[in-house]
């Protein structure tokens, strides 16, 4: 199996990263293409993969290709290799708002086409990818596709009306998270805890309560309600968390990062 990458920058470094690590696929069996040289020479160095300024060597000597650029530039690499897929390639698209028909209109014929969206935890095997194909995709491909992206955390086969969602949920979410985390160590900075302490704590209780989420299988509001003691702490800050609006500022933020998805 011979994986290739048109474009290696922060989303491909994540994705390679677990698919080498854990064996998925050997580094001398991956290829990528970029534009840019620094961008190539960190990959060769830090992963050991192949590396080309030519989008159809990649093209040429992969199996699988994953078209990592942003979505802007979709349009114009497929122009460039439309002509070279082969029928029993398997092209995997990462960008939102790239839906499966308008790939097959750029593309101009039938291929096989998957459209995922993954996300940076990846780069720590704690991703999570949503995929769907289109009919020219077999369920054993399918099944091939999901355990590569199974190499750098979860996969979720879902409808493809449920794409732009992903994005505004665990796409772009980790950008929020980190925005969280932040704010909550600057709160701890603010009562006098050293900086990178308070990253520590702070990223440490999203972790925990992420798992707790996952592991229990319990809805959030419940596990909230077991942190907040009668006449304690916490609840004072939900309320003003509450008051500052909170739960409807987050909700805003992945309703414009769908809205966007969308419009792409
Ligand atoms: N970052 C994220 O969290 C996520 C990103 N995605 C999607 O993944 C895709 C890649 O995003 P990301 O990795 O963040 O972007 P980056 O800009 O980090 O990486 C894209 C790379 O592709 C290069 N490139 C641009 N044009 C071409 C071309 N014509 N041929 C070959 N290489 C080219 C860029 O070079 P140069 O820098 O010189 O332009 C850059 O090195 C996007 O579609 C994005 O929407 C999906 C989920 C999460
Ligand atoms: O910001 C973006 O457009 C990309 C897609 C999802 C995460 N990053």
């Amino acid at each position: 199996m011979k994986l290739g990458f048109i474009g290696c920058g922060n989303m491909a470094n994540a994705m390679l990263g677990g698919i080498i690590k854990n064996n998925i696929i050997a580094s001398s069996d991956i290829i990528s293409s970029d534009l840019n040289d620094v961008s190539l020479e960190v990959a060769k160095d830090t992963l050991g993969i192949k590396v080309t300024k030519d989008n159809k060597e990649v093209v040429d000597q992969s199996d699988i290709i994953v078209l990592s650029v942003k979505p802007q530039f979709y349009s114009s690499v497929i122009n460039e290799i439309k002509y070279l897929i082969k029928e029993n390639q398997i092209f995997i698209s990462i960008a939102p708002g790239q839906t499966l028909e308008g790939l097959r209109t750029a593309f101009g014929r039938e291929l096989k086409i998957v459209r995922t969206m993954p996300n940076t935890p990846a780069l720590v095997g704690e991703g999570i990818t949503a995929m769907c194909y289109n009919k020219n995709v077999t369920e054993k491909e399918a099944d091939l596709v999901a355990s590569i992206l199974a190499g750098f955390g979860k996969v979720e086969v879902i409808t493809e009306n449920l794409m732009d969602a992903v994005v505004g949920v665990s796409g772009s979410s980790p950008a929020y998270v980190f925005m969280f985390i932040e704010a909550l160590a600057d709160g701890a900075v603010a009562a006098g805890m050293p900086r990178n302490k308070a990253y520590t704590f702070a990223a440490q209780a999203v972790l925990g309560s992420a798992k707790m989420v996952l592991d229990t299988g319990k809805h959030p509001g419940e596990l909230k309600d077991m942190v907040c003691s009668p006449g304690g702490t916490t609840i004072e800050a939900v309320r003003m968390l509450e008051k500052e609006g909170f739960r409807s500022s987050v909700m805003e933020a992945v309703k414009a990062c769908i809205d966007k998805a969308k419009s792409l």
